[in-house]
This record gives C-alpha cells, sequence and structure tokens, in this order.
C-alpha cells in the first residue's frame, strides 16, 4: 500500500532546513526540487564485489536555471529523505518534466536509508529547470524487508 503525501511530508525535509512548500504536498507523495546537476566526466566501474562512481562535474545555473542540452545528468535533490522501517521508496518524474521529453529515473530507496539523495535526468530536448523547482515526486510503500540500508550511502550529505 502506498502511503499519503502526509505521511511522507514526515519523513522529508528541505536541504536548506526551510519547511517543505505546502504546494510539494501531492495526495499520494512528495514532490522532490532541484538542488543540483551533475554531468559524469570519467568512467564509473560496477564489479561483482564493489563499485565506483565516476567523476562528475557540478553545473552552474544560470541566473538560477540550469538550461541543459539533450544528454545525460546526475540530478541532485533538495530534500533529505528518511525512508523509515517496514517501508520502501521509489521516485517518479513529475508529468510536466516528462511531457517535456525528460525523464528521472529511480533506483530503490530502502527501508533506513536517510540522505540527499540523487538521480538520472536523462533531457531528449533541450530544457531549462530552474535551481528549487519540482522535478520528481518521491512515494513511500509498505513493504517487508530484512535489515535496514547500511551501505555506502548511508548519511550522504548530512
Ligand atoms: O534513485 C535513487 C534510489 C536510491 N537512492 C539512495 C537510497 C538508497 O537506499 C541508496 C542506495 O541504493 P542502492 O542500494 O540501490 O545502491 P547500491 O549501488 O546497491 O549501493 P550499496 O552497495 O550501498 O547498497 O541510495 C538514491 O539516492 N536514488
Amino acid at each position: 500500500m502506498f502511503r499519503s503525501g502526509k505521511f511522507v511530508a514526515k519523513r522529508l525535509r528541505k536541504a536548506n532546513d526551510e519547511p517543505l512548500s505546502s504546494d510539494q504536498v501531492q495526495p499520494n507523495g512528495v514532490d522532490l526540487t532541484l538542488g543540483t546537476v551533475y554531468e559524469q566526466s570519467s568512467p564509473g566501474r560496477i564489479d561483482r564485489d564493489g563499485k565506483t562512481v565516476g567523476e562528475r562535474l557540478e553545473l552552474e545555473p544560470d541566473d538560477g536555471a540550469f538550461r541543459l542540452e539533450p544528454g545525460n545528468y546526475v540530478a541532485e535533490y533538495g530534500e533529505v529523505v528518511r525512508v523509515p522501517d517496514s517501508h520502501v521508496g521509489f521516485v517518479y518524474p513529475r508529468s510536466s518534466l516528462m511531457r517535456n521529453s525528460a525523464m528521472l529515473h529511480t533506483a530503490v530507496w530502502d527501508a533506513g536509508y536517510e540522505g540527499i539523495g540523487e538521480g538520472l535526468l536523462q533531457v531528449g530536448h533541450e530544457i531549462e529547470i530552474r535551481r528549487g523547482a519540482r522535478i520528481g515526486q518521491f512515494v513511500l510503500a509498505a513493504a517487508d524487508h530484512e535489515g535496514v540500508y547500511e551501505g555506502e550511502y548511508q548519511g550522504e550529505r548530512l
């Protein structure tokens, strides 16, 4: 069962400590905003027993907005997410992003994770996205699990 936006809102806070804005809280989840955009600049590596994330360049917004050419980017969210026990999280793109030929991809947000996470932002047509603009929606579903997330991304950017 997916939780309500009101439930999710209690597990999220802005990275800059401002309160969540009321337009972020949706019926079924909470909209995540764009914090920072990175472009990967060196290869990553996925081994059988480990992984390395490639180097990346942080893009500078122009007058507060990122003007992105078609390509793949890493979006850092503007919120701290905490996934409570007995839940799992996912992110869906804001439909207006998708309608503008861009897509936000998610992996699984594990129970116990807390941090400022990131997503893959795929841009199919030039787009302008303002820092702080809502780009996707975080949802929480009730889930069984054994153990909680204790990997290297735990507490990232906190
Ligand atoms: O789109 C996503 C999905 C997940 N996460 C966060 C929450 C999640 O709990 C954590 C780790 O995700 P995952 O377990 O998929 O990463 P991994 O590559 O398997 O890392 P580890 O080896 O630490 O488990 O990253 C994100 O920031 N973005």
